[in-house]
């Protein structure tokens, strides 16, 4: 997969300006509200006029302004997933997911219903669905139409924290079993962090950092979004190990596994995500014994930021994986935590909830 964007679109407050090449396998594009992640969205689907440029996906060129190259927004294979996406009322599950099909293509409609468990639901009217199942269904419908690429905005907003955690899981099996790739807007930093490898952070329309996920999501994106470090939760995936009777742990990387409460439907292997609220980590300066939190993790602070209400975010590197831990301006003077220094961190079993 390649994506090739170099757009330019003029908005009621400024132009949006984006030059980025990604590899696009599942892309995060954040910014705060306003700063134009549904333009570029809506650029990409075809679905702004107006808009300058160059955009290539894959090699196929959806837009050339000064080749005059425009590809119609059917051409182009978009999987448009808007925010407030509708279903038709009129029209059952199913019928939702296979409005959009391309002929010869059900298979799409099977894996799509398949992937997105919606077996159960496919005789169900939008009306009688929750908001995640709807946010399922129509996940489902722009899957079967077999899309170049996933353009989904902000699919969780609209849910509930319990809600989106049974959503979250399934756009990880989007993205890892149906390997469709994805451009994602959000902007929650732990969201685009557990499901993009590349990140685009805008700000008034201009691209602020682009790149591999794990350097453009660090402690400063959080400067540029909205301050809602409040709630944020470190989200965690890898595959279950249940190394001892009754003790169960996530594998992140070879260096980092984590004790987690068990989860007894899925076997040894499987994949996993969990949530590790920022707040509900303790930091130590020193090497911590005689805890009752069963997981101890040795890192170093990477990076400090003002959270709001007094308080701060430290984000330390454990082994190669961000966490990111929520501190008092009282706790940050008295124990000294300044980037570079080495810490442990007290993880708790409990805390750590199974997303889904
Ligand atoms: N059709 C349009 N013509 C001109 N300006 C627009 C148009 N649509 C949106 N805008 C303006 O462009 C800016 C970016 O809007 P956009 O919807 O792309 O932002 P966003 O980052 O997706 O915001 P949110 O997170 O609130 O959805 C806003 O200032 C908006 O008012």
């Amino acid at each position: 997969m390649s994506l090739e964007l170099s757009v330019r679109l003029p908005l009621a407050r400024f132009t949006l300006e984006v030059d980025a090449r990604l590899e696009g396998a599942s892309v995060a594009v954040l910014g705060r509200s306003g700063s134009g992640k549904t333009s570029l969205l809506e650029v990409l689907a075809g679905l702004r006029r107006g808009a300058r440029g160059r955009v290539v996906v894959d090699g196929r060129v959806l837009l050339d302004s000064a080749a005059r190259v425009e590809m119609p927004p059917e051409a182009r294979r978009m999987g448009y997933v808007p925010q407030d996406a509708l279903l038709f009322p009129h029209l059952t599950a199913e019928e939702n997911v296979r409005y959009g099909a391309r002929t010869g293509r059900s298979s799409r409609v099977d894996e799509a219903v398949a992937l997105l468990e919606l077996g159960p639901l496919l005789h169900r009217y939008p009306a009688t669905l929750s908001g995640g199942e709807k946010q399922r269904v129509a996940l489902a419908r722009a899957l079967a139409t077999d899309p170049a690429l996933l353009l989904l905005d902000e699919p969780l907003a609209a849910l509930d924290v319990t809600l989106k955690e049974r959503v979250l899981p399934y756009l990880l099996r989007v993205r890892d079993e149906a390997r469709v790739p994805m451009l994602y807007v959000t902007h929650q930093l732990g969201e685009a962090r557990v499901l993009a490898k590349e990140a685009l952070l805008l700000e008034d329309g201009r691209v602020r950092a682009v790149g591999l996920a794990s350097q453009v999501l660090g402690a400063s994106a959080r400067g540029l979004l909205a301050s809602e470090a409040e709630g944020e939760e470190n989200i965690l995936e890898g595959v279950l190990e249940r190394p001892e009777p009754g003790g169960t742990r996530l594998r992140v990387t070879e260096a980092l596994a984590l004790w987690v409460p068990d989860a007894p439907e899925l076997a040894d292997g499987a994949r996993a995500a969990y949530a590790v609220p920022a707040g509900d980590i303790l930091l130590s300066m020193g090497p911590l014994s005689g805890v009752s939190a069963r997981n101890v993790l040795a890192g170093t602070v990477v990076g400090l930021e003002d959270a709001g209400m007094g308080e701060q975010a430290a984000t330390v590197d454990v082994s190669g994986v961000r966490w990111v831990v929520r501190l008092t301006g009282t706790s940050v003077r008295e124990l000294a935590v300044v980037p570079g220094v080495r810490v442990h961190l007290a993880v708790k079993t409990a805390a750590c909830r199974r997303l889904r």
